[in-house]
């Protein structure tokens, strides 16, 4: 555990959770998902291979890396691809860097924790070919496992997303056991313990939580305020939650939430304008507009 007075000084790199704010401040709470799906691929005229998943990532990145607050490949769709996807996603991570377009890998590891910090390694480390702002954590081998990716991420400047409450319905099914002692809330609970350790109003371990869960943050009990951390929400669009479903859904703890739209975006291209549109009423949504 860190100790919960000290603060991040390893990095130059001003924290995620700050970056992120700042971000989420100045062009308003969306994320846009960057998943290749091959039948969104084929809806673009684009064939389902290397060079179609180039030009759809890097067309995604130019529509709207200037205003959502952050992009977020869905790393399943390039592994799909072999070596040649995985090149393909570090060339988008590469220009999104170079774009200064803070980036999420939705990888959704977790693992023992000397394998955890190959992980690490490959995500969250100074001149990793994989290097992203953030990338996705599932703590289901506990949560105290995900340690060398926590402690990287300080020290890189870097943030994670805490699998808790995910926006598929089989999710309940673990992650509501225990009732108001449920494993999301130890999830949360430990998430607001690692972020003691960053300064300002939003830490950089931040949780998943879905933009379809209901009513669930509060039949258990969750405070998410306290996590002090964004709040991932997938969900919106194609799996059916609106903005106004957010809004209510995380009520008091909304400022922290960053609502990600995949497919509902995406199937706007191939188009910048678009692409443009589509995130943009998405934002219009967050917004309350
Ligand atoms: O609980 C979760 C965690 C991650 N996801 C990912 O988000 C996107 C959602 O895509 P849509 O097309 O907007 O439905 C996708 O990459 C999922 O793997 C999630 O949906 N739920």
């Amino acid at each position: 555990m860190p100790d919960a007075g000290s603060t991040v000084t390893n990095s130059a790199r001003e924290p995620f959770g700050s970056r992120l704010g700042a971000a989420m401040a100045a062009r308003g709470p969306l994320c846009v998902g960057i998943d290749p799906h091959p039948a969104l691929l084929k809806g673009w005229g684009l064939d389902d291979d290397a060079a179609g998943l180039r030009r759809f990532s890097l067309t995604v990145l130019e529509a709207v890396g200037s205003l959502a607050a952050a992009v977020k490949p869905q790393v399943a769709l390039y592994e799909r691809h072999g070596s040649a996807g995985m090149a393909i996603l570090e060339e988008l991570l590469a220009a999104a860097r170079d774009e200064a377009v803070l980036t999420i890998a939705d990888a959704k590891r977790g693992d023992i924790g000397s394998t955890m910090a190959a992980y690490a390694d490959a995500w969250l480390r100074d001149g990793s070919a994989l290097a992203a702002d953030s990338v996705t954590l599932s703590p289901y081998l506990g949560f105290e496992s995900l340690r060398p990716a926590l402690d990287l991420a300080a020290d890189t400047g870097r943030g994670v997303f805490v699998l808790a409450l995910t926006s598929n319905p089989e999710g309940a099914s673990v992650q509501h056991i225990g009732g108001t002692d449920s494993v999301a809330r130890r999830v949360t609970e430990a998430a607001a313990v690692e972020n003691r350790r960053y300064p300002g109003s939003l830490g950089s371990v931040g949780l998943v939580v879905g933009a379809t869960v209901g009513s669930a943050l509060s039949e258990l009990e969750l405070d998410l305020e306290a996590v002090r951390g964004p709040i991932l929400a997938p969900g919106l669009g194609a799996q059916g939650a609106t903005p106004a479903d957010l809004r209510r859904t995380f009520a008091s703890a909304y400022p922290q939430v960053l609502g990600t739209s995949s497919r509902d975006i995406l199937s706007a291209g191939p188009g910048i304008q678009g692409l443009r549109d589509a995130a943009l009423r998405t934002l219009d949504g967050l917004r309350g507009e």
